[in-house]
């Protein structure tokens, strides 16, 4: 395969999985904005984790929060959790990785905050454990999976809501996962500051 027909299909391979994803992920969409706005409207915050594209993703989805998406209105509050080079080296240092986020989860938590978490495979040991801290903490999760939904679908409360997209490869996952990000921005943009 030359190489710009090899782009090309990474292109329709893209465009297939948003268009399989729509109707499978629009109800889910609408629940977790749901509970994230019921959270920013009682005082709460979002805290947001994951690894490598999906760390990626955590900042993408707090600076649109703390700053700003598509229109001018006040900041929301929202942290990603792994952005601290030296709480994150220093708890993997002295603990272990699978630590990272959950100690995180501990200090910054309160009850009603939304734990955003974002995993591809949904196996990644230290999201697993920020969800198990985030039960324990009463905060709700909002969970982004792919594949099977991996051990954190099992981990999940009926409360949490799940967004796993129905595609098996971490890159076209991690390209629905932005999508999802952008319409959760939006979902809270309209539900607390009206529609535009
Ligand atoms: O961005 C990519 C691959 O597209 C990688 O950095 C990827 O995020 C990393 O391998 C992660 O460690 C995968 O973790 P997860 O999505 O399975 O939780
Ligand atoms: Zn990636």
């Amino acid at each position: 395969m030359d190489m710009q027909a090899r782009i090309r299909q990474h292109f329709i391979a893209s465009i297939e999985t948003k268009q399989q994803a729509t109707e499978v992920l629009t109800p889910a969409i609408e629940r977790a904005g749901a509970r994230m706005v019921d959270t920013l409207l009682a005082g709460g915050k979002i805290l947001a984790c994951g690894n490598g594209g999906s760390a990626g993703d955590s900042q993408h989805f707090s600076s649109e929060l703390l700053n700003r998406f598509e229109r001018e209105r006040p900041s929301l509050p929202a942290i990603a959790l792994t952005t601290d080079s030296s709480t994150l080296t220093s708890i993997a240092n002295d603990y272990s990785y699978n630590e990272v986020f959950s100690k995180q989860v501990r200090a910054l938590g309160q009850a009603g905050d939304v734990l955003l978490a974002i995993s591809t495979s949904g196996n990644s040991a230290n999201v697993l454990a920020a969800i198990a801290a985030a039960h324990d903490r009463e905060m709700p999760v909002v969970a982004l999976t792919g594949r099977d939904g991996g051990s954190m679908a099992s981990l999940l409360l009926p409360e949490d809501v799940e967004i796993r997209v129905p595609a098996k490869v971490t890159a076209r996952i991690q390209e629905v996962h932005l999508l999802v990000i952008h319409c959760l921005c939006d979902f809270i943009d309209n539900q607390l500051f009206g529609a535009e």
